[in-house]
C-alpha cells in the first residue's frame, strides 16, 4: 500500500526554484530517504508532505488524502531544528504532546525506549545533544503515528548516539511504521533506508535502494594493491571485469564490476606479481551521488 504519493511538487523562493518537480511514493513500512547535500530541498519537500509547508504546485496524497487533524494524528514530524522551552523537563514535554493526541503512545515505554527513562525528571536545557535528539524522536512518536517523518535525525551527534537511533529507528519500523528519513549521511542512508530517493537541486536525480544505486555505477569496486615487480597492465585490462587500470607511484588501483578480486589475483598470479596491501574498497552512495551529479554530497561538514 502506498502510504505517501508525491507528484510533481515544486515550490519556490524569491523565484529561485528550491523543489523543482519531486515525484516519489512511499510503500506501507519502509524506511525511505531522501538524500542530498545541504540545500539540495529536502526538508521543503518532507515539510510539504507534512502540510507544514504549501507547495506552489504538484500534489502530495499521505494515507490515501487525510489532511487537517486526521492527518496530524497519523502522521509524526521531527523538525530539524525544534527547540523546547529549556525549563521544560522530560516527562512535562512528553505529557504535553501526549495530550494534543486522541491515541496517545504510553510516554514512559516511548521514554524506555529511548533510552531516557533517568532523565524523566531532568530539564530540556540540562540534556546532552543526543538526548535532546532522542527525545524530539520520542516527541514525534508519542501521537502512535503510522507515519514518521525524521529530518537530520543524527546530525550533530557523536558517532555512538548516531548507532543507538539507527538502532532505535529500526525498532521503530519493526512496530509497523512508516518512516521517511531526510539525511545527509550516506552511512546513515545506507545503513537503514529501503529505497532512497537522491535529490539535488530540487530534483529527484536517482530513486532506487541502496543497493540498486551502486549497483547503476560501472566501477563498483576498486582493489588496490602493490606489485611485487613491474608487468604489462594488459594482463589486468583485458579482464572483462576491469573497467580502469591506474598507477599511483608504487600502488595500483583498478576499478571494476563483478568479482573484481577473483580475476585480479588470478591474473597477477598468472603473471608472476605477487600483490601487498591489498585492499579492497565497495562503492558507496557517495561515490553513486558524484557519479549522478558530478558532486559530492559531503562538503567536508561534520561527519
Ligand atoms: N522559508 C524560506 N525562505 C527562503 N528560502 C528558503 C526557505 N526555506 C528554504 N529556503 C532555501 O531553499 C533551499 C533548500 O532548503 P532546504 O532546507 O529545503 O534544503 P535541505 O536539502 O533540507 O538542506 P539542509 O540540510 O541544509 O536543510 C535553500 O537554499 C534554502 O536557503
Amino acid at each position: 500500500m502506498k502510504v505517501i504519493e508525491v507528484s510533481d511538487l515544486r515550490k519556490q523562493y524569491n523565484g529561485r526554484p528550491v523543489v523543482d518537480g519531486v515525484s516519489f511514493t512511499v510503500e506501507e513500512g519502509e524506511i525511505f530517504g531522501v538524500l542530498g547535500p545541504n540545500g539540495a530541498g529536502k526538508t521543503t519537500t518532507v515539510e510539504c508532505v507534512a502540510g507544514l509547508r504549501t507547495p506552489d504546485s504538484g500534489t502530495v496524497k499521505v494515507l490515501g488524502g487525510l489532511s487537517g487533524d486526521r492527518l496530524k494524528e497519523e502522521l509524526g514530524v521531527q523538525l530539524q531544528r525544534s527547540a523546547l522551552p529549556e525549563r521544560l523537563k522530560v516527562w512535562e514535554a512528553l505529557d504535553l504532546y501526549a495530550s494534543f493526541y486522541p491515541r496517545p503512545a504510553d510516554w514512559e515505554t516511548l521514554l524506555e525506549r529511548v533510552g531516557l527513562t533517568d532523565k524523566r525528571d531532568t530539564r530540556y536545557g540540562k540534556l546532552s545533544g543526543g538526548q535532546q535528539q532522542r527525545l524530539s524522536i520520542a516527541l514525534a512518536l508519542i501521537g502512535n503515528p503510522r507515519v514518521a517523518i525524521l529530518d537530520e535525525l543524527t546530525t550533530g551527534l557523536d558517532p555512538q548516539a548516531r548507532r543507538d537511533t539507527w538502532d532505535l529507528i529500526e525498532r521503530v519500523r519493526a512496530d509497523g511504521v512508516t518512516i521517511v528519513l531526510v539525511t545527509h549521511f550516506m552511512e546513515e542512508a545506507e545503513r537503514l533506508c529501503d529505497r532512497i530517493a537522491l535529490i539535488d537541486s530540487g530534483r529527484v536525480v536517482a530513486l532506487d535502494s541502496p543497493d540498486g544505486l551502486i549497483a547503476r555505477l560501472d566501477r563498483r569496486q576498486a582493489v588496490r594493491f602493490r606489485p611485487s615487480q613491474p608487468f604489462d597492465h594488459a594482463v589486468l585490462t583485458a579482464l572483462p571485469e576491469v573497467a580502469e587500470v591506474r598507477r599511483e607511484g608504487d600502488r595500483m588501483e583498478v576499478t571494476g564490476t563483478g568479482d573484481l578480486l577473483l580475476a585480479v589475483a588470478g591474473a597477477l598470479s598468472a603473471a608472476g606479481v605477487v600483490p601487498a596491501d591489498l585492499r579492497v574498497e565497495q562503492a558507496s552512495l557517495d561515490d553513486a551521488f558524484l557519479a549522478l551529479t558530478g558532486k559530492k554530497i559531503h562538503a567536508g561538514d561534520d561527519r
